[in-house]
């Protein structure tokens, strides 16, 4: 089977960036991405690719490649699944806010109203790829809703998750560790599986496309993210022991991460990991776990969550106990507000809990970020609830000027390790702010010696 036409329903951090590299690597593919989102789709259709809606490297230049030539962005979902072969369901899967598995269990509202939309359009036999992140044996849910409210077509149902990493997003794609596609093994989900590995193999080497049952590829989604972000909650847990024995977790990192067996990535310490997938995805694995009866297995999970808070907390109480145990009234300067470099997403960022932390202590919270806007600040701590919007406003200066932001601040967070830090001119920094001065690096990026030969009063995570 040839694959001509792909609909892929949502135009996120993931739909976005995947869809433009599919349509940038088959010019020989339509690949139409559709939202209800009207602001998105149009930000997508920006002539200027500079503003598209999401900041990736690269990202631009590759919309600008293909948009318009085999790559199309609308809000007609019904027409995009109608033509074709293939449709994609890349919809947001956030924790559960309300009734059964709250705070913990994936939302898959979003999901259900896809399948149930593509079973009415449907006219012709389709491949349905899960893009989504999704509880293993959801395949399953979509399967009886496209079968039972379809109009008698054909459905092949396969779990294609994916791995990008935001600020890595293109080159990620471009150069994948390995695509992973679950199916059927009966001769129409082989017809499937083979159908998409072929659209993968325009650039990735066949070898690195690994097909496995639907069950293994949805829940290796979920393992993947959770021994990742169980590596940083394991490093920031030594980051403590470090700083009660006077070891130093960069030396500790770099020492661990040259036995070949555990690897020298993702054992950074930091403020604490945040984005919008490691926690929800870890909760959810836990709640499976848990309406398994696997009690042991899910509080093993459920620590790696844990840990991290824990992290984040530890961070906003350090800032209080170094500055004479109050902040009321100081300018602290945050440096950074994404939840990691390069990509303007701050979903479930440690600057946003850390903020909050700092604000119920009075203080006034200076952000400088170079790609977040005062508006997503804001609308950030009012989604956590714990004071209004005024008050948030109150609360929270933005500045687009970084030196302006560090002026007469009594001391400096960094929250974020966008490589502009490390290049500023600290001494200018130093002089304009009140004495002593301090920083805190969330992510131990600045050079504590410098720093501690201008006269700053540094403090790293770890040593
Ligand atoms: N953000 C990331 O780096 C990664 C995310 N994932 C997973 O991919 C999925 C999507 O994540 P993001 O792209 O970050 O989410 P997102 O929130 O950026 O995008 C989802 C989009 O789907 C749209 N949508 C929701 N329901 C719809 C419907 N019925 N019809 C049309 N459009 C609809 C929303 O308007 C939104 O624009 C999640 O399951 C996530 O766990 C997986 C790998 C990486
Ligand atoms: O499912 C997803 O959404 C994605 O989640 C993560 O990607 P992402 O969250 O975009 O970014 P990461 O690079 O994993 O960083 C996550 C958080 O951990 C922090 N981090 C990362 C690495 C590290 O060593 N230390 C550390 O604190 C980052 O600063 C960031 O806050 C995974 O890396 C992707 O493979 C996965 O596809």
């Amino acid at each position: 089977m040839k694959i001509t036409k792909i609909c892929c329903i949502g135009a996120g951090y993931v739909g976005g960036p995947t869809m433009a590299v599919i349509a940038q690597k088959c010019p020989h593919i339509k690949v139409t991405v559709v939202d209800l989102n009207e602001q998105r789709i149009k930000d997508w259709n920006d002539p200027n690719t500079d503003n598209i809606p999401i900041y990736e490297p690269g990202l631009s230049e590759v919309v600008a490649e293909a948009r318009g030539r085999n790559l199309f962005f609308s809000t007609d979902v019904d027409m995009a699944i109608d033509e074709a072969e293939v449709v994609f369901i890349s919809v947001n899967t956030p924790t559960k806010t309300y009734g059964k598995g709250k705070g913990m269990a994936a939302d898959l509202k979003y999901i259900e109203l896809c399948a149930r939309q593509i079973a009415r359009v449907s006219k012709n036999n389709k491949i349905v790829v899960e893009k989504s992140t999704l509880p293993v044996r959801t395949a399953e849910a979509i399967k009886s809703i496209l079968d039972n409210t379809g109009n008698g077509v054909q459905f092949q149902i396969l779990s294609n998750p994916e791995f990008l990493a935001e600020g890595t997003a293109v080159t990620d794609l471009l150069s994948p560790d390995r695509i992973l596609i679950g199916g059927d093994s009966t001769p129409g989900g082989d017809v499937a599986i083979n159908a998409l590995v072929d659209v993968y193999a325009n650039w990735v080497s066949r070898d690195k496309i690994l097909t496995t049952n639907v069950w293994s590829s949805e829940l290796s989604k979920l393992t993947a993210n959770a021994f990742l972000a169980q590596r940083i909650s394991s490093i920031n847990a030594m980051s403590e022991v470090c700083e009660k024995t006077g070891a130093d977790v960069n030396e500790v990192a770099r020492a661990i991460g040259m036995d070949s067996r555990i690897g020298a990535k993702f054992l950074k310490a930091s403020v604490g990991f945040g984005g919008s997938c490691f926690q929800k995805d870890i909760l959810n694995l836990v709640y499976i776990a848990k309406s398994y009866g696997l009690n042991e297995v899910a509080d093993y999970w459920e620590q790696v969550i844990i840990m991290n808070d824990y992290q984040k907390r530890r961070f906003s109480n350090k800032i209080v106990q170094t500055l004479y145990n109050t902040v009321a009234d100081k300018k602290i300067t945050f440096l950074g507000w994404a939840f990691k470099k390069d990509t303007n997403d701050t979903r479930e960022s440690a600057a946003i809990y850390v903020a909050d932390d700092l604000i119920n202590e009075q203080a006034k919270i200076s952000v400088y970020d170079p790609k977040v806007p005062k508006n997503k600040i804001l609308s950030d701590l009012d989604y956590l609830g714990t004071r209004n919007s005024s008050e948030n406003i109150d609360a929270i200066l933005t500045f687009e000027d970084p030196y302006e932001a560090c002026s007469e601040a009594h001391a400096i967070a960094i929250l974020t390790e966008w490589d502009e830090f490390t290049k500023y001119d600290w001494q200018r920094i130093y002089d304009s702010m009140k004495k002593p001065a301090f920083v805190f690096d969330g992510r131990n990026i600045l050079n504590a010696k410098e720093l501690k030969s201008i006269g700053f009063i540094y403090n790293a995570i770890g040593s």
